[in-house]
């Protein structure tokens, strides 16, 4: 921890939340919940999804007004419960989406909340630019601060976004799962930058479903469930298998061995898609695959490396500019698919990285947004609510997708339970191919379980499954063969079960560097 004295309350506490309670119609998101963050340090906060993790916090950040309970930011009282106030005493989110404004340059992002002027208030990029230099040398980000924000990767954007809060002068920093958008490399950046914000005394609240990062940054670490606060122990000291327990009630296992357990062994059957040579612009240059019906191919490489854009070229939701798919499945058999419903028709479901744009219909209810699996695959005009529901019902039972009615909207889903609707929309279906990109992004660890598990029984069935994935461990349970791209091209296909986190890496790193 820092010498560097933050404003905290009489126990060094930069964030304190004592018994809060929060409850929506028909769920109590929180029950009496305590938390504190000490200056300098970071805090993981851990929990399944639905938990209350996203509520704690949007009552921390003012956000939302408690029923009952306090929040003290920096040992002052969170007198109004709005956004402004809890900026004011020195609470930061910084949330998954971009929050740079792209027609402004880096140097006036991170300035944003504190511009330098000169004399007559006027602005001087000059001196915005050396201000802003400044601040990211002292956190080590090496960008060009008269860059175009509309220029910065995911990656660059989060790290302006911290360089920003930092400039305004922030004691407490929410990170909301910092890590989706981004790889190896750039996590490792990410919590250098977070420990040397750390080391200046801001105290972090790093919100997580993987525990290797929690292991990797994490001071202490507080386990929420069912709106509850289940526990707070050092990270060091404590094993992940008791961390485990503490979230779900039991450890869970995710080795290749334990998620396959009791599954049938499947032989591969034949080609369902046959992907020739295809290409997309300068991002794809040349992808050849066949999927069988009975295996799982994972795509995997570094950010930027075209796996994503091969999953929608397969999945219909492109076009290649040449190349060619195949489908040997259902009802378009005579013709090649061209557009994404002709792909649907011919049994693909697809569930793309952007959730919250392409995914999910968030005004509508969890029943709606699962039958939109089963409207795009059949040619049924007539509406059947019942068995909608029903099916939307089976969906929430398999998937533990936690909600108090199937006509509840999404909108009021936590983050996870989001990503379990969509999924759930496609397994109802059965679809005979399916391509996922990222299919546990934000899940909790037991749910992963669940879905692999799910995932492995369509293969079974006689299902082809693509993933992309950038989550080892992910790779290593779920794939028969994993494809490594590298610049829009295969470089690399090695066994499910020889994936491991360094081979891939190591071929990563050789395949960008070729
Ligand atoms: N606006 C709302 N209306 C109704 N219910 C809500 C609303 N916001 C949250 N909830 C419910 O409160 C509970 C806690 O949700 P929260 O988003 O805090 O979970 P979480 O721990 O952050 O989960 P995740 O890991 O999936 O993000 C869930 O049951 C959720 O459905």
């Amino acid at each position: 921890m820092s010498d560097i004295l933050q404003p905290g309350d009489a126990h060094g506490d930069v964030l304190r939340l004592d018994r809060v309670t929060k409850s929506f119609p028909g769920v109590r998101a929180l029950r009496d919940a305590s938390f504190t963050v000490a200056s300098g340090e970071v805090h993981a906060l851990l929990g399944e999804n639905g938990a209350g993790k996203s509520t704690l916090m949007k009552i921390a950040c003012g956000a939302l007004a408690p029923d009952a309970g306090t929040v003290h930011i920096g040992g002052v009282a969170l007198g109004r419960h709005t956004p402004q106030a809890a900026r004011a005493l020195g609470l930061r989110v910084l949330h998954q989406e971009r929050q740079i404004a792209a027609h402004l340059s880096v140097a006036e992002n991170v300035l944003l909340d504190r511009v330098p002027t000169g004399p007559l208030g006027l602005v001087g990029r000059r001196r915005t630019e050396r201000a802003a230099r400044a601040l990211l040398d002292e956190l080590g980000i090496g960008l060009d601060p008269g860059r175009s924000a509309a220029d910065l990767n995911a990656a660059e954007a989060q790290l302006v976004a911290l360089a920003r809060a930092l400039s305004a002068g922030a004691t407490v920093l929410v990170l909301d799962e910092p890590t989706a958008s981004l790889q190896g490399d750039e996590v490792r950046v990410l919590f250098d930058i977070v420990r040397t914000l750390a080391g200046r005394g801001v105290g972090i609240v790093f919100i997580s479903h993987h525990l290797d990062e929690v292991y990797a940054i994490a001071d202490r670490v507080t386990v929420m469930r069912d709106g509850a606060v289940a526990g707070t122990v050092p990270a060091a000291g404590t094993r992940p298998d008791q961390l485990t327990a503490m979230i779900f009630g039991q450890s869970v296992d995710v080795s290749r061995a334990a998620v396959r357990a009791g599954l049938p062994v499947v032989v591969r059957g034949e080609p369902l898609v046959e992907v020739e040579n295809i290409h997309l612009g300068r991002t794809v240059n040349g992808v050849s695959l066949t999927m069988h019906a009975g295996e799982v191919v994972a795509l995997t490489g570094p950010l930027g490396s075209g796996a994503s854009e091969v999953a929608q070229l397969v999945a219909g939701a492109r076009g290649p500019s040449a190349g060619r798919i195949t489908h040997a499945t259902g009802a378009a058999r005579t013709r090649p698919p061209r557009t994404r419903r002709d792909h649907a028709r011919c049994g693909v479901a697809f569930l793309p990285a952007d959730r919250k744009h392409a995914g999910v219909l968030l005004e509508h209810s969890v029943t709606e947004n699962v039958a939109l699996g089963d409207r795009a695959t059949s040619r049924r005009v007539l509406l059947r609510r019942r068995e909608d529901r029903r099916r939307a019902a089976e969906q929430v039972h398999r998937l533990g997708i936690r909600v108090a009615d199937v006509r509840q909207r999404v909108q009021t889903l936590s983050g996870g339970n989001q990503q379990k609707v969509v999924l759930g929309r496609w397994l109802a279906v059965r679809s005979r191919v399916l391509v996922l990109d990222e299919p546990t992004a934000g899940v909790d660890v037991a749910a992963k379980v669940e879905i692999y598990r799910l995932l492995l029984a369509a293969a079974a069935d006689g299902a082809a499954v693509l993933i992309v994935s950038s989550d080892f461990e992910e790779i290593h349970a779920l794939a028969d063969r994993v494809l490594v791209v590298c610049d829009g091209r295969v470089v690399a296909e090695l066994p499910g079960h020889e994936a491991d986190p360094h081979r891939v890496m190591q071929i990563e790193m050789e395949g960008r560097s070729a």
